[in-house]
Parts: structure tokens; C-alpha cells; sequence
């Protein structure tokens, strides 16, 4: 992995400052003939000959790090006449703009960038879960069918070998476009981007306009953020309008989905995975076990599809299903994916989602771990588990400190509901304290009369508890931090990998070699 913040083109035409303030109507200080070469957002990604967008955030304005921007190369700032007033001392340009920076940045970076019109095609996905799992299969179907893909994900971004862990799940603009620069420069044919409604809101996606967006599932999160779930599902809805997208597919199988394909401003396809469900395309598992699931997906004029995906549950084929319809539906023909592919099998690996941690012929207990931290997930996996682990299910968990904390009782419910021991941890427990994360999520688990609930702080010492717990055919799964290295407590980031702390325990225990 590289150590920079973002992966940026790396022969960028300069973009003349005067035609940047002539078309957004900015009053500029930069001399006659001044140009940038890229944006910035973050005084602590400034390259030389960038754009910075001095920015008024909730804690800071980024004009006051306009000095630090200048140091690292800066040709000028944007900003609003607040932040010009900031920066007065400093040496450097300034554009000002009546209207919120934010508001012009997507289409400044994307002129700057020259990406207005990206050559290969761009495909989003948003949803309360799944979405980081809908990218990583888009990413492997476009490889088979010899397509040249690149991502941008909860995890990463990627374009080829380059690769950032992401900061955000949907990059601000002026990254965005700097990513699609560098794609485009390395000839990528086809992207797969995760659309949060925070970036739908925050204008993030400004200046792109998806040939296919998706919507999977919706369910209750990040309630701290839109106060209700009809605001988060407004900001959801938003991206199936012509000025974000040419045309969405959409799960019908629930209510939220039925109201968003009728309530979309553009052409959407219509996934059920129930037969009899009005829909364009209907989806039926075939067969299910811990190591895959298989599906037949049908569509119109006999569109077909037969395959598998190596990880299990029921909502992984929904995902896959998706994934597919989004390539039909921008021209790309199944067939074409078909082939590149033995026997249907999509060979996808997601970094951190039901990640397996033993060895798949194990004689022993399986280790997974996941990124779920929403009741919906939760619903999903342990229901996929209650059909396809041989023994116990032993679950662990914690929640987010200082996000959405009106769901950690239903959290704590389903987890319990769901599993035969559940431990309750801790996860990032932020400011909060964690003995009263924890209360909540036990308050849940104990509502539900069901698993044997423990509680284990310490995920180090959950971790081996549940191995020490465990015996064969028994599953283990860890759901919460997934791919993350770090936990956050009381404003720090310690380092903490489940997924390395589990290796070490399961090596412990002599379940790994
Ligand atoms: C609530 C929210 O979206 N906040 C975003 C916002 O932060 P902010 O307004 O607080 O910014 P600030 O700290 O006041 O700083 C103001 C400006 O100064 C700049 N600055 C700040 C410090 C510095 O040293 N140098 C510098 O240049 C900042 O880049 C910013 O432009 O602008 C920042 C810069 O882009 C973002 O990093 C930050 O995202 C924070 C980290 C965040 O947690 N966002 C979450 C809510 C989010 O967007 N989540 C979604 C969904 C996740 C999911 O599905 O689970 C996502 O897409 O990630
Ligand atoms: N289609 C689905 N329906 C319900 N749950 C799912 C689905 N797909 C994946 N999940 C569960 O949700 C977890 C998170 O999946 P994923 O990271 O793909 O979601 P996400 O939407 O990207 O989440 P985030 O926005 O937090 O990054 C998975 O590991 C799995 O447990």
C-alpha cells in the first residue's frame, strides 16, 4: 500500500486559473497565466501545483491551514470570502466565491481533472449494507469480461497495483476526480464506486454522472447523522436523478425498495428474489453452504445467468445478482462475463466481510470475520449462519461509541436471537464509556431469552474466549471491524487488527498453522 492520501493522475495537464474563475465566477488574485495541476481539499494532501479548497467544515475553516497548503506547494486557494479574510497574511492566490465552496467543488475538480466526461463506464452503489460487497463483485465481473476495472470502496481505492486504504466510503469530489484522472490515464474501462448518502448530501459526486446506479437494501443507521430514517432515505433517493445517473437498478423485495423504484427520476430495473414478485429480473438460490452460495438469476428475453460466489449467504447471490444486472443493463452482455468465468464461479475475495480466518478443510471450528455493524447485517448473516453452520453459532461483537445509538439494543437483540453465545466487546468505543456501550447492547441481548450472553470487554480476550469455546463443525463469527487496523479510544487510534489478532489467537490454540 502507498503512503499517500490518494491516488492521483501522474501526467495532469495545468488547468488555467483564469478559465476556472471565468466559469465559476470567481474573484481571482492569481497572476495572468497561473494554472493547477490538481485539488486538494486537505492541507495534509497539497502536492505541488494544486488547487486548495479552503473550506469551511464544522470544527474548522480550512483557510487556516492556507499557510501549510502554500509550504506544501499550493499554487492558490479557493475559498468563500470568510476564508479569504483568514488567509489575508498569507502568500497565496486566493479565487473567492459567493457560493459554498462545497457546492462548486465536484465540477472545479472535475475541469481541473478534465474528468466531465469520463471514458469508460461508471457504475454506483448505495444501501444501508452490502454496498462495499457490490463493488468487489462489480470489480471481478468486469474482469472477466475483459474489461480493465478500478474501485473506490469503504476499503480502498485501486485502480491496477495502485492502492489507498480509503479515509472515507465515498471520497470527497476533489479526490474522486483525481482517482477517475489517474484510471483514465491507465486506460481502466469500468468502475465500481460505493455511494454513501452522507457523499450524495455532501455534494461528493458532483461533476460524475453514473451510467448505472444501484440500491440494494435499507435499513436503520446513521440516524446521529439525518435524525430519521426518512431523511436517510431521502438522501439515498437522491441519486437516482439524470443529474447523478443514467439509469438505476433497484431490490424490490421490500417496501423501501418498492417506493424507490417508483419515486426514481430516472429508468430503473427492477431485482426480486422471490418468484411471483413483480420484477424484471428474479433471482433463486440453488444451493447453500458455509463456503458458497449458488444462484439462478433470469431476466427478460431470456436473459440468464447460472453461478456462484465463494462466500455464504443468501444476501451474498442478492449482491452478485445486482452486480450483474448493472453490467447488463450498461451494455455489457452476460455472455461476455460468462466467459472469463468456469463454470459461473466469481472468484471474489472482500477485504474483511465474511472474511474466513482457518483454513476452509479445518477439522476444527471456523473463524469469520466481518464488517456488519447494523441490525440489518446482523439479521442477514446470522439468518445465512442458522442455515448453513454444521454446529454452534458463537457471534461477538461491540458497537460504535458516538454514532447512531438507537440501534444497539436491536444490535443486542439479533445478535442474541440469532447465535447460541453471543460476547458482547467492545468495538471503537470513541468518547463514550465502554461499560455503558456495552449496558445497551446487553440490555438488548437479554431481551431476546435466547444465546448464552457474555460479556468480555477486552476484544483480545473475546477473541480467545470464543476459540476457547468453540469445538468442530462450530462457527465463530466477529462482526464489526472487518478490514480496519485501528480501534478508537478517547480520541486516539490505537492499532488493533481483528483479523491479525484472531490468526495469533487461532495459531494459540493450535487451529492455524
Ligand atoms: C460529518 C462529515 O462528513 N465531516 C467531514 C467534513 O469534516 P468537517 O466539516 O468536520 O471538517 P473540519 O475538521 O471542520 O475541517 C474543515 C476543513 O479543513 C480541512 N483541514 C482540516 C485539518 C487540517 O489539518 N487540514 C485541513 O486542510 C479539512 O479537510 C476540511 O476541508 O469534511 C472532512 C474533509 O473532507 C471529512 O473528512 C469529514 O468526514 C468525517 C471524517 C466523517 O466521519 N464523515 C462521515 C459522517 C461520513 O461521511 N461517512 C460516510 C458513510 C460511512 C458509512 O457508510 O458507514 C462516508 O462516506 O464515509
Ligand atoms: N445485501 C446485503 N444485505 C444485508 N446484509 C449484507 C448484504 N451484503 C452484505 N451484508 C452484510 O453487511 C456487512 C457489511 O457489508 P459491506 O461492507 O459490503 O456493506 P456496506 O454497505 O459497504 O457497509 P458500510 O457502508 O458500512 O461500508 C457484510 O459483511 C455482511 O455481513
Amino acid at each position: 500500500m502507498s503512503n499517500a492520501l490518494s491516488i492521483r493522475p501522474h501526467d495532469p495537464s495545468p488547468f488555467p486559473l483564469e478559465e476556472l474563475a471565468r466559469r465559476f465566477e470567481l474573484r481571482s488574485t492569481a497572476a495572468p497565466g497561473a494554472a493547477a495541476t490538481g485539488v486538494s481539499l486537505n492541507s495534509r494532501d497539497v502536492r505541488e501545483g494544486d488547487l486548495y479548497i479552503g473550506m469551511p467544515g464544522a470544527h474548522r475553516h480550512g483557510a487556516e491551514f492556507a499557510a501549510a497548503a502554500a509550504a506544501a506547494g499550493a499554487t492558490a486557494m479557493l475559498t468563500d470570502a470568510a476564508g479569504a479574510e483568514l488567509a489575508a497574511a498569507v502568500d497565496l492566490p486566493v479565487l473567492v466565491t459567493d457560493a459554498h465552496p462545497r457546492a462548486i467543488m465536484g465540477e472545479v475538480a472535475a475541469a481541473v481533472y478534465g474528468t466531465e466526461h469520463f471514458p469508460g463506464k461508471l457504475f454506483g452503489i448505495t444501501g444501508t449494507n452490502g454496498k462495499t460487497s457490490v463493488v468487489y463483485v462489480l470489480a471481478e465481473l468486469m474482469r472477466a469480461a475483459g474489461l480493465v476495472p478500478g474501485l473506490s470502496s469503504t476499503a480502498e481505492r485501486r485502480v491496477g497495483d495502485e492502492v489507498v486504504p480509503a479515509d472515507l466510503t465515498s471520497p470527497e469530489a476533489s479526490e474522486l476526480h483525481g482517482l477517475l484522472a489517474r484510471m483514465a490515464e491507465r486506460d481502466v474501462e469500468a468502475v465500481a464506486i460505493e455511494v454513501s448518502a452522507q457523499a450524495v448530501v455532501r455534494h461528493r459526486l458532483d461533476g460524475v454522472n453514473f451510467d448505472v446506479v444501484a440500491f440494494n437494501n435499507f435499513s436503520q443507521d446513521h440516524l446521529d447523522e439525518f435524525g430519521d430514517l426518512e431523511t436517510y432515505f431521502a438522501a439515498k433517493l437522491a441519486l437516482f436523478t439524470p443529474e447523478h445517473a443514467k439509469r438505476g437498478v433497484v431490490v424490490v423485495d421490500t417496501a423501501y425498495g418498492k417506493r424507490l423504484a417508483h419515486e426514481s427520476k430516472i429508468p430503473v430495473t427492477r431485482l426480486a428474489t422471490e418468484f411471483g414478485q413483480s420484477a424484471d429480473w428474479h433471482l433463486a438460490v440453488t444451493r447453500q453452504t458455509l463456503d458458497a452460495v449458488s444462484f439462478v438469476l433470469q431476466g427478460p428475453d431470456g436473459a440468464h445467468f447460472r453461478g456462484s460466489v465463494p462466500l455464504f449467504g443468501r444476501f451474498m447471490a442478492e449482491n452478485a445478482a445486482l452486480a450483474l444486472i448493472m453490467l447488463h443493463d450498461a451494455g455489457i452482455p452476460l455472455a461476455q462475463i460468462e466467459a472469463g468465468l468456469t463454470k459461473g464461479r466469481i472468484p471474489v475475495f472482500i477485504p474483511g466481510r465474511l472474511e474466513e480466518m482457518t483454513e476452509p478443510d479445518t477439522e476444527g471450528p471456523r473463524f469469520f470475520v466481518d464488517y456488519g455493524h447494523t441490525p440489518g447485517a446482523f439479521e442477514a448473516m446470522l439468518e445465512a449462519l442458522g442455515e448453513v453452520a454444521p454446529g454452534k453459532v458463537i457471534f461477538m461483537f461491540g458497537a460504535d461509541g458516538d454514532r447512531d445509538t438507537t440501534k444497539r439494543e436491536d444490535m443486542g437483540r439479533i445478535a442474541a436471537a440469532g447465535s447460541d453465545t453471543l460476547i458482547v466487546c467492545d468495538y471503537h468505543p470513541r468518547s463514550e464509556p465502554p461499560e455503558a456501550i456495552r449496558a445497551q447492547l446487553l440490555a438488548g441481548a437479554h431481551s431476546a431469552n435466547h444465546a448464552t450472553v457474555i460479556e468480555e470487554g477486552d476484544p483480545r480476550k473475546a477473541v480467545r474466549l470464543a476459540i476457547s469455546l468453540a469445538g468442530p463443525g462450530d462457527v465463530i463469527l466477529y462482526a464489526g471491524p472487518g478490514h480496519e487496523d485501528y480501534q478508537e479510544v478517547a480520541g486516539q487510534k490505537l492499532p488493533y487488527s481483528a483479523r491479525d489478532e484472531v490468526r495469533a489467537a487461532l495459531r494459540e490454540a493450535g487451529l492455524l498453522k
